[in-house]
């Protein structure tokens, strides 16, 4: 990271999301004094993260701290509240992120002026190195804040840029929120494999794994995940006959549709 302790990176909210990219800079070995956290009431396993790592935490932006960098991690429906409190610290050369669901760069624009302003949709893996952030900037962000951005994320994972804001709707359906249908389809696994005669935990156990190592793989494997799931398609085997139910017209793909149409309605509706 290029921050420093006279132009840190202050991130506003350190909640699920914030306090999941802090870990995982903290992991790769960000530099402490670089960083303020910005959050009224952190969890009490952030406030331990926060001791352990000497980060500096504050329950407001103070007026004196000029960040580099400001990163917004509070929730979308805090913003209107939020963005006119932080109007002083932000410099014409402040570079402002918001992971925000749905808050335009315009949104974002109106409270603080002319300034580069990147849009950034990560996900919780960052908290692991396994991150996926997609980011979208104005035009005030030159070459040299992009590689800025960059770096910072792909600290915490991989990183793509969207070409149109419009775009960032649906990477929030598909990428932001996407942990979140494979944790839960761990939950469905295990509920099925209970329903099919398992005691829960190892139903639990079983399914937790299995998604696990099938997501290793598919890390560490230079195939994709439809010559993947072949390779684990015997002809006329057991997984035939769970994918015939699953590639069914009304089956997950025609479901995973519905549910990513909702999540990008949503992330709409949270641009106000
Ligand atoms: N969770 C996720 O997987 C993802 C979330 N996002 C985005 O990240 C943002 C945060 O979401 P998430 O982490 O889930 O939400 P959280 O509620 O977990 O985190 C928000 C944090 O901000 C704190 N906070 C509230 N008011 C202020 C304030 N005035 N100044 C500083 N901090 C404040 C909250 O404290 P308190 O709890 O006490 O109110 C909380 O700790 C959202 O905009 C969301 O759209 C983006 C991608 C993925
Ligand atoms: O649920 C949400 O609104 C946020 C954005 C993406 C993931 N979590």
């Amino acid at each position: 990271m290029t921050q420093t302790a006279e132009r840190p990176l202050a991130l506003i909210g350190a909640g699920k999301m914030g306090g999941a990219m802090l870990e995982g800079w903290v992991k790769r070995g960000a530099d402490p004094r670089s960083i303020v956290v910005v959050d009224p009431k952190p969890a009490p396993e952030m406030s331990d993260l926060l001791a352990r790592h000497g980060i500096g935490h504050e329950t407001a932006l103070s007026a004196s701290c000029k960040p580099g960098i400001l990163l917004l991690a509070i929730k979308p429906q805090l913003m209107e509240r939020v963005l006119p409190t932080l109007t002083p610290s932000v410099l014409p050369d402040t570079l402002v992120l918001s992971i925000a669901a749905g808050t335009t760069v315009a949104t974002l624009g109106s409270a603080f002026g002319d300034v580069p302003i990147v849009r950034v949709m990560p996900n919780t893996p960052a908290q692991v190195g396994r991150g996926m952030s997609v980011a979208y900037a104005n035009d005030k962000v030159v070459d040299e804040q992009r590689r800025e951005v960059d770096l910072l994320l792909s600290a915490i994972g991989m990183v793509a840029w969207a070409d149109a804001e419009d775009q960032m709707d649906a990477v929030t359906a598909v990428s932001g929120s996407g942990p979140a249908y494979v944790f839960h389809l761990v939950e469905a696994l295990a509920a099925a494999g209970v329903k099919a005669g398992l005691p829960a935990e190892l139903a639990r156990v079983i399914a937790r794994q299995t998604v696990v190592g099938a997501g290793e793989l598919l890390h560490q494997s230079e195939l994709d995940a439809g010559t993947l799931r072949e390779n684990v398609t015997s002809p006329n085997g057991t997984t035939a006959a769970a994918l015939s139910v699953l590639m069914a017209p009304d089956g997950l793909g025609a479901l995973m549709e519905k549910a990513v149409a909702a999540a990008t309605r949503r992330s709409r509706e949270l641009a106000g």
